[in-house]
């Protein structure tokens, strides 16, 4: 097996794969960066060539920037490798490109490879349909002061997972950034706040709220070592796949 390629393989979520990869003994094929600097792994240097990398691994990990991902698409469906995608910020385009290529390649394209946040996610879902539409849902999340979009992918995915208990598109009910006299809150809608600060490596909270009582369904990751393993087993499990669009529900059997 020549391993795993890291996308994105400069920035934190990169080092933290390739540090996961090597503390379980995954082969780690190499890194990609928009510029070539450093090592991914001793020996291995960081090279700016993602159809190099992607023709010379099993499997590709993506963790960079949605401006990446077209060209990310491309080398994985030339060289005809899978590719799990954790790259939040993504935009209508994008998932629209992520279809396109799940025609040829398996790809995985997650907000969140954890497994606490998957399984979360599956309780809102229940949560959302056992309760009537005169609970309001709002879901708040706080990250680092690195952080450059808003709501978080997992915000978003969490949003999913209550609009399919409710039965509803989530496109047609997300209410964010409210500032002003913003007016009473919409009815039935699905609320999103995001904080940003320090460290914080992802804190979500679901909110369920109705007339004289509240539930709060959370989840809080110490550290990205968690999303690191979630990703190396996503990959694993896909490179086993056919071609087809799949999130984490399906690895971890949830
Ligand atoms: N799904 C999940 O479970 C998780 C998802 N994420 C997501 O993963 C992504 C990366 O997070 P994180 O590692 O913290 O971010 P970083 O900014 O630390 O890393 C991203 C890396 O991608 C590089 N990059 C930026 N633009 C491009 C480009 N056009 N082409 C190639 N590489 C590029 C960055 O370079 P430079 O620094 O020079 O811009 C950086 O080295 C984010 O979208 C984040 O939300 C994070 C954690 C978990
Ligand atoms: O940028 C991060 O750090 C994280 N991004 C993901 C998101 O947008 O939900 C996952 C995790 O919360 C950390």
């Amino acid at each position: 097996m020549s391993g795993i390629g890291i996308l994105g393989a400069a920035g934190r979520m990169g080092r933290a794969i390739a540090q996961a990869a090597q503390e379980a003994g995954v082969p780690i094929a190499g890194g990609v960066d928009h510029v070539a600097q450093g090592e991914i792994a001793p020996g291995l240097p960081i090279t700016g060539d993602p159809a190099a990398l992607a023709a010379r691994s099993d499997v590709l990990i993506d963790f960079s920037a949605p401006a990446a991902l077209a060209a990310h698409l491309d080398a994985c469906v030339t060289a005809g490798k899978p590719i799990l995608i954790g790259t939040t910020g993504l935009e209508a385009s994008h998932h629209a490109l992520i279809d396109a290529a799940a025609q040829s390649i398996p790809v995985l394209q997650t907000g969140n490879t954890s497994l606490g946040v998957n399984l979360l996610a599956a309780l809102v879902e229940r949560a959302a349909a056992s309760l009537g539409d005169d609970w309001d849902i709002e879901i708040v999340e706080m990250h680092h002061r690195h952080k450059v979009d808003a709501p978080s992918g997992t915000a978003l995915l969490l949003g999913e997972a209550a609009a399919r208990g409710r039965g509803i598109a989530l496109a047609g009910y997300s209410e964010r950034g409210r500032d002003g006299i913003t007016g009473a809150r919409t009815a039935g809608a699905i609320g999103f706040a995001a904080l940003r600060g320090g460290s914080v490596a992802g804190d979500h909270q679901v909110i369920f709220a109705t007339e004289g009582e509240r539930i709060e369904l959370g989840h809080r990751a110490e550290n990205r070592a968690i999303f690191a393993r979630g990703a190396i087993r996503g990959a694993q499990w896909l490179a086993g796949q056919p071609a087809g669009r799949y999130d984490m529900k399906a690895v971890l059997g949830l």
